[in-house]
C-alpha cells in the first residue's frame, strides 16, 4: 500500500524522521511503537498527508501521495489524529455521517449507499444503542468507538490511528484494539496504529514497526519484539518477560 523511499523530515535543523525504505499497510494490523519523540506521529502525519517530507518519496499503491487529489486520498486513507476535536451538539450518528464526505455526490447529495455505509459502520463498531446520544454525553470509550465508526463509514481500505487508546482504561483499550483487529479481518481494512503499550501491541499486531530517534529500529512480528535485548535497545530500560501459557510473554519493567 504505502511505499517510502529515502524519506526525511526535520524540524529546526534536526532530523526527526529518516527512513530509507519502508513498505507499510500490507498486513491486517501494523502497530507503530517507540519512545516519546521517536517520530511516530511525524511518520503517520506524512502517511495521512497532514505534512510533507523534506526529502524522499511516498507512494500509495504506486502513485505519488503528493499528487493525489484530496478526495481520492480520503477515499483510500482514513485518519484519526491523536487529539480529537471536541464535538458539541452532534449525535453519534451525525458524527458517523461526517465520514461520508469523500463520497457525497454533487452538491453534497445524500444517497442510499451513504445511509447503508453509516448504518453498517454503526453496527460493526457496536454503537447502535448510542447512535442517538450526543457525543459529549458518551464516555471516553464509547466516544472512541463513535470516532472509529466515522472512520469506517469513510470506506477507505487503509485506517490510520494515532494512539486511539491513549485516554482509555485497560479494558476499553483492549476493546478498541479487538475492534480494529476484527475490522482488519472481517471488513478487509489495513490498520496502521500508533500505541505505547508493548503488551497491547504484541497481542493485537500482525506486524510491529518500532522507531528510535526517528529511524526504524525494529520491524517484524510480535514474538520477535519480545526479547529483553530488543526492548532494551528500543526503550533503554531492562524488561522482564513473564511467560504465559498459550500466549506471548508479558513484558514488565524489570
Ligand atoms: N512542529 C514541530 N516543531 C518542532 N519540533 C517538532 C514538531 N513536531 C514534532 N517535533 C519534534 O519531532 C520529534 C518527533 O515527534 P513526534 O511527535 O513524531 O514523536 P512521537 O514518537 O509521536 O512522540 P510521542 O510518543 O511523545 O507522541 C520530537 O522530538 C518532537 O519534539
Amino acid at each position: 500500500m504505502f511505499r517510502l523511499e529515502q524519506v526525511s523530515r526535520s524540524h529546526d535543523g534536526r532530523d526527526v524522521l529518516r527512513i530509507d525504505q519502508l513498505a507499510l499497510g500490507n498486513e491486517g494490523v501494523t502497530v507503530i511503537l517507540g519512545h516519546n519523540g521517536s517520530g511516530k506521529t511525524t511518520l503517520m502525519g506524512l502517511l495521512a498527508r497532514q505534512d510533507r517530507p523534506d526529502t524522499g518519496r511516498i507512494a500509495l499503491e504506486g502513485e505519488p501521495l503528493a499528487a493525489l487529489r484530496q478526495r481520492d486520498l480520503a477515499r483510500r486513507v482514513a485518519f484519526l489524529p491523536q487529539r480529537l476535536p471536541t464535538v458539541h451538539g452532534l449525535t453519534v450518528r451525525e458524527l458517523v455521517r461526517l465520514g461520508r464526505f469523500p463520497w457525497r455526490g454533487a452538491l453534497g447529495a445524500w444517497r442510499e449507499e451513504d445511509h447503508v455505509a453509516v448504518e453498517n459502520a454503526i453496527v460493526r463498531t457496536g454503537v447502535t444503542t448510542l447512535a442517538d446520544r450526543l457525543v459529549e454525553e458518551t464516555s471516553g470509550g464509547e466516544r472512541q468507538r463513535g470516532w472509529i465508526a466515522m472512520l469506517l463509514a469513510q470506506d477507505a481500505p487503509v485506517l490510520l490511528l494515532d494512539e486511539p487508546t491513549a485516554a482509555l482504561d485497560l479494558a476499553h483499550a483492549f476493546e478498541v484494539m479487538a475492534l480494529l483487529r476484527t475490522l482488519s479481518r472481517e471488513a478487509d481494512r489495513r490498520v496502521i496504529v500508533i500505541l505505547h503499550d508493548i503488551n497491547l501491541a504484541t497481542r493485537f499486531a500482525d506486524r510491529i514497526v518500532a522507531l528510535k530517534g526517528g529511524t526504524i529500529a525494529f520491524d517484524g512480528p510480535p514474538d520477535a519484539l519480545l526479547s529483553a535485548d530488543v526492548l532494551r535497545g528500543l526503550y533503554g530500560i531492562d524488561m522482564t518477560l513473564l511467560p504465559r501459557a498459550g500466549a506471548l510473554p508479558h513484558a514488565v519493567v524489570a
